[in-house]
């Protein structure tokens, strides 16, 4: 039997959701991760400590007893997030950071942010206070083709962010062009970003082509085919300014297949083995245990971890379905087949 062990991974970008969904989304992602960036784009958004801190043991309450996970909660900026409260934040070991979205841009991002020049003395603050800021890098302009908004977001607003606040600590979420790998090759150690396992495994064909694939369907959007390589050479290339956020994103089977479909990939059920898949296809396995269980805690300054996971060379299939108390949800590559699963 071929196995492949790495130092346990950490999801440094993830959506558990919340009250009875948390049931299905904790263990799935609790068997696997050591740690996780919990994003805050809950209805109503996770604005405050003490909101993040409640939502914190709501989450460890669906933890099964034999593991050990870590939630490590971001808070969602907005127009009122004083200095002050970033302060507060950068006081509290469970938070990790703000998590910007700009209104409009994403599932439940309609509290976000609607002027980013109007943050300049929060981004001083969590600056001065070594806060990371998490970004959902798109404009949301009608007149921005969806397909260029993470790159009008990067010349816009992240590179005069950069500029005016050289040493804050930046981390550009779940990329999806060579504009934005070329931005965090461009910049100081201080920028990095997540990747998730769709955008390095496909492209817009994969969404459009023989029929809509609603279940591909994430934000943003996944783009063409060289967009998609130069994703594929940055997480190959073994820079540590790139690292794993699986974006997991839940939503039921019958929010996804209708009409007006939302946007997010389900992958924890598969998450580590469908970026193993990636790596093992360009022959990089060996560049797999950095990028998912050392580049992430690096950049944000944490022990990597010292227990292990252990992958076995064994061909399955992804669930059709995953049942919640919701309804039932079909997972990121639902049917389709990986080579590598978690040792059980
Ligand atoms: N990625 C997505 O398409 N959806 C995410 C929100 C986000 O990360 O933008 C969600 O919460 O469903
Ligand atoms: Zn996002
Ligand atoms: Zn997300």
């Amino acid at each position: 039997m071929q196995t492949f062990t790495i130092p346990t991974p950490d999801d440094w970008h993830l959506h558990l959701r919340d009250e009875a969904m948390l049931a299905t989304t904790v263990p799935a992602s609790a068997a696997v991760f050591n740690r996780a960036v919990i994003m805050p784009n809950l209805v109503p958004p996770v604005t405050t400590v003490e909101a993040a801190m409640a939502y914190r043991q709501r989450i460890l309450q669906q933890l099964p007893e034999t593991y050990r996970f870590q939630p490590m909660m971001a808070l969602y900026l907005t127009a009122e997030t004083t200095p002050e409260l970033v302060a507060e934040a950068a006081a509290n070991e469970h938070i990790i950071g703000f998590k910007l979205y700009p209104s409009g841009a994403t599932t439940n991002s309609a509290a976000g942010v609607k002027s980013v020049d109007a943050l300049a003395p929060v981004l001083e603050a969590m600056q001065q206070h070594e806060v990371p800021l998490l970004v959902h890098g798109e404009v949301t302009d009608a007149d921005v083709d969806i397909f260029d908004r993470e790159k009008v977001f990067i010349d816009r607003h992240l590179r005069p962010i950069t500029e005016k606040f050289p040493t804050l600590r930046l981390v550009l979420e779940h990329i999806t062009t060579a504009d934005a790998v070329a931005f965090v090759e461009e910049s100081s150690e201080y920028v990095a970003a997540t990747m998730t396992p769709q955008h390095l495994l496909m492209n817009r064909n994969d969404l459009l082509v023989g029929g809509v694939r609603p279940h591909n369907y994430c934000l943003p959007i996944l783009k063409r085919r060289s967009h998609q390589m130069e994703l594929q050479r940055a997480a190959l290339s073994g820079n540590p300014k790139f690292f794993l956020g699986t974006d997991s994103a839940p939503h039921t089977q019958d929010k996804k297949e209708t009409a007006c479909g939302c946007a997010g990939c389900y992958s924890a059920p598969a998450a580590i083995e469908l970026y193993a898949e990636f790596f093992d296809a360009h022959g990089a396995l060996d560049k797999l245990a950095d990028f998912a269980s050392g580049f992430g805690a690096d950049f944000y300054r944490m022990p990597r971890n010292t227990n292990e996971l252990t992958l076995v060379k064994e061909t399955w299939q992804v669930p059709a379905t995953v049942d919640t108390a919701n309804g039932p949800m079909v997972p990121y590559w639902s049917g389709e087949s990986l080579n590598w699963k978690v040792q059980s």
